[in-house]
C-alpha cells in the first residue's frame, strides 16, 4: 500500500505562485462522448489524462471511435462514429467511472447491439435503477446479471419514444443519461428539473448540432439523430481541482495564488459562492468563453472566514466539493450547516460518512445527521492517526489539504486514487507549498 509521505517535515505550509489546473473532466467525458458519436472529426485542446478519462477513451474506441492524442499539442483527436457503434463479444469495463456510466447507458439504448457493461467495487453496488427504469420507459431493455448495479446487460432500439421525466432526485448523470438517449428517439424526451444540476451535457449537445431546448423548469430534447457534426473545443481549467488550491489558500496564512483559465460555469462553482458567503473576497479576472464554456482567472489571498449555511439548492453546485468545504468550515469561526446532503450518499463512495470518518483521526468533527450536516469552527487540527482516501479522490485530495494545515505529519493510505482526477495533484501541491 502507498502512502503519503508529503508532510514528513515539521511544518505548516502556505502557498505562492501559480498552478495551471488539468482540463475540466466532466466536460471532457462528454466531449470524447459526442465526438465519438458524431459524423467526422473532433479536436479537443487542453485535454487533460486522468484515471477516469482513460476508461472513456477507450470505452469508445472499442464502440468504433478513432481517437488519438497529438503527442507535440497534446490534442485529443477523434473520428467519429457517425453513430454506427461497433458490436463487441467482450465486456466493456467501465471501473468506476460514474459519470461514463450513466451517459454509456444512454447511448446504447439507441444501439440495437447486445452490450455487457462490468464495474469496479463501487459501481457494482450503486443503484442502476433510477436511470434504468427511465430508458427502458423509451424502449431499452436492461438485464441486471446481479442485483440492482453493474454488470449490466443493454439492447436499445432504434424505435425509442421520448418521455416526460419528473425529477425525483437532482443528478447531472441521470440527466445527461436521459440527453444522450433522447437525442437519438423518435419524438421529443422532456426533463422537469427538480432542482439545476451542471449543464455540460445540454451545452455541449447543442454546440455538436442537437435539439436541447432548456427553460428554468425544464429541459426538452428534440430528435436530432442524424445532425451531429464532429466540432473543435477548448477545455477550460476543471474547477474541482481549483477548488483545493482555493481552500488551501484561503485557510493559510500568508497564501497568495494564481489559478488561470479556470472554468466558471455558473452550475459548477458553487463553492466560490460558498467561500464568498464564508466572507473571502477571490478576484476573478481575464473572463472569456472557451468555445462553450467560460472561464477565467483567479486570485486568492488568506483570509479569516466565518460559518454560513449553505441551501439544499446550493448542493448540486457544490457535489464534489463538500468534502474540502467541510475542511474550510472546521476552520472557520461559528458554525456551518450544509443542507440537502441526501443525494451525495450515492457518489463514488460514501462521501460524507468517509469523509467525517478520516477527518476525525485528524481531531475535526461534525455532526451527520439524515439531510444536514452541521460543523463547528475553529477546531484545532490533532493528529490522532493516519489516514485512508477510501479510494476516493476527492477525500484524498482534501486530506493533503489539511495536512498543509499541521506541523504534524500524517500519511494518507491509498493516496494513489488522486489519479483518478489529478495525477500531477502532488507535484503542483509540492511546487506552490512554501514552509512557514
Ligand atoms: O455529471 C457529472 O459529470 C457529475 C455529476 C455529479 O454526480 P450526480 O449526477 O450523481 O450528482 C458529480 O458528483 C460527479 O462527480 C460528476
Ligand atoms: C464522483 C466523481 O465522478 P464520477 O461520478 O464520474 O465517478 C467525482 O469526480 O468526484
Amino acid at each position: 500500500m502507498k502512502m503519503f509521505d508529503y508532510n514528513t517535515r515539521a511544518s505548516k505550509f502556505k502557498f505562492q505562485g501559480e498552478v495551471i489546473v488539468p482540463g475540466d473532466k466532466s466536460i471532457a467525458h462528454r466531449a470524447i462522448a459526442f465526438g465519438a458519436l458524431a459524423n467526422g472529426v473532433t479536436q479537443i485542446s487542453n485535454f487533460s489524462y486522468s484515471d477516469d478519462l482513460t476508461v472513456t477513451a477507450q470505452v469508445f474506441k472499442e464502440l468504433g471511435a478513432k481517437i488519438h492524442t497529438e503527442l507535440s499539442t497534446k490534442d485529443m483527436i477523434i473520428k467519429g462514429t457517425g453513430h454506427k457503434l461497433q458490436s463487441l463479444d467482450h465486456s466493456l469495463n467501465i471501473d468506476n467511472v460514474g459519470t461514463l456510466e450513466s451517459i454509456l447507458l444512454g447511448i446504447l439504448t439507441t444501439s440495437t447491439n447486445e452490450y455487457t457493461i462490468a464495474g469496479g467495487d463501487y459501481l457494482s453496488k450503486r443503484p442502476l435503477e433510477r436511470l434504468v427504469k427511465l430508458l427502458t420507459a423509451m424502449g431499452g431493455s436492461f438485464q441486471p446479471i446481479g442485483e440492482d448495479a453493474l454488470p449490466v446487460k443493454t439492447k436499445g432500439s432504434h424505435d425509442l419514444k421520448g418521455i416526460t421525466y419528473q425529477q425525483d432526485i437532482s443528478s447531472a448523470q441521470i440527466k445527461s443519461g436521459l440527453v444522450f438517449a433522447g437525442i437519438y428517439a423518435k419524438t421529443p424526451t422532456t426533463i422537469i428539473r427538480k432542482l439545476p444540476t451542471r449543464d455540460h451535457t445540454e451545452v455541449l449537445a447543442n454546440f455538436f448540432g442537437a435539439n436541447v431546448v432548456t427553460t428554468p423548469e425544464t429541459i426538452t430534447v428534440n430528435p436530432a439523430h442524424t445532425n451531429l457534426k464532429g466540432q473543435s473545443l477548448t477545455i477550460p481549467g476543471d474547477f474541482s481541482s481549483a477548488a483545493l488550491y482555493i481552500a488551501g489558500a484561503l485557510l493559510s496564512e500568508g497564501s497568495e495564488i494564481h489559478l488561470p483559465k479556470v472554468g466558471l460555469n455558473s452550475t459548477r462553482i458553487g463553492m466560490l459562492n460558498v467561500a464568498k458567503q464564508m466572507g473571502a473576497h477571490i478576484t476573478v479576472e481575464n473572463c472569456s468563453i472557451n468555445s462553450v464554456e467560460p472561464y477565467g482567472d483567479l486570485v486568492i489571498r488568506s483570509q479569516q472566514l466565518h460559518g454560513t449555511k449553505i441551501s439544499a439548492k446550493q448542493v448540486q453546485f457544490i457535489i464534489d466539493e463538500i468534502p474540502i468545504i467541510a475542511l474550510m468550515a472546521s476552520q472557520a469561526t461559528g458554525t456551518t450547516v450544509i443542507e440537502g446532503i441526501h443525494d451525495v450518499h450515492l457518489q463514488l463512495s460514501d462521501r460524507i460518512r468517509n469523509m467525517r470518518v478520516e477527518l476525525a483521526k485528524l481531531g475535526i468533527v461534525m455532526q451527520v445527521n439524515d439531510d444536514s450536516i452541521v460543523i463547528k469552527g475553529e477546531q484545532k487540527i490533532k493528529v490522532k492517526d493516519d489516514v485512508d482516501s477510501h479510494n476516493d479522490h476527492r477525500i484524498a485530495m482534501m486530506l493533503c489539504i489539511a495536512s498543509i494545515l499541521t506541523e504534524t505529519p500524517f500519511k494518507i493510505k491509498n493516496i494513489e486514487s488522486i489519479d483518478i482526477s489529478y495525477p500531477n495533484f502532488l507535484s503542483d501541491l509540492k511546487k506552490i507549498s512554501v514552509a512557514k
